[in-house]
């Protein structure tokens, strides 16, 4: 279990974005190229992880979330809602500030209301920038967090509440270790 998403991890390349150690793999850039046993190995796993009692949505942010909540929401039958990185001024939507290591912009949550039960999944999470952001906006709306999920985690983020890693990596200039996993 997790053979591919290891196997993936340790043959990334690792690039500087700034000061930040970036590693490049199928899940979180799609790039080079995104093998569906991969994505179906990943699906399996967090269909094992994941909280799902009473779970009405699965929120993901693009882009790099989009791709693992069609495979979790098709695995569970559960509607996906995509936060987006542009606005569409509909009625009741939510704006939060994300930062990661690299980058700042603003995100937008539509599509959960108050009385939902949802989990949020997400390919990685680094500094936790992300992660806060989605917890933030889905608190706006007065909807509940039933769980939360990365495939990858990298560093020891804080996020204010339990955060279940499929697998854990340390990233130096030059490579990936994967130091830990769920199973
Ligand atoms: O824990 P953090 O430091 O917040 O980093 C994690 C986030 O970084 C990436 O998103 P990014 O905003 O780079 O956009 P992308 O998904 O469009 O690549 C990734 O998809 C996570 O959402
Ligand atoms: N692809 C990729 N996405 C990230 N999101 C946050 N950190 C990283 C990283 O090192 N690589």
């Amino acid at each position: 279990m997790l053979e591919r998403l290891i196997h993936s991890l340790e043959a990334s390349p690792v690039m500087k974005r700034g000061e930040y150690n970036y590693f490049i793999n199928p899940i979180t850039d799609g790039v080079p190229l995104l093998e569906p046993a991969l994505l179906r190995e990943i699906g399996c796993a967090m269909v094992r992880n994941l909280d799902l009692n009473d779970v009405d949505k699965i929120v993901v942010c693009e882009a790099m979330g989009i791709h693992i909540g069609v495979a979790f929401s098709m695995m569970t039958d559960i509607p996906l809602v995509v936060v987006r990185k542009r606005p569409y001024g509909l009625p009741g939507e939510v704006a939060v500030h994300q930062a990661t290591g690299y980058s700042k912009g603003e995100l937008y949550l539509n599509g959960v209301a108050a009385g939902d039960r949802v989990v949020i999944i997400d390919d990685v999470c680094s500094t936790g920038g992300t992660l806060r952001a989605l917890i933030s906006a889905i608190g706006v709306t007065g909807a509940e967090i039933a769980d939360i999920c990365v495939v990858i985690g990298r560093g020891d983020a804080d996020i204010g509440r339990p955060l279940k890693t499929l697998v854990k990596i340390e990233v130096s200039e030059t490579q990936v270790r994967v130091v830990d996993t769920c199973l």
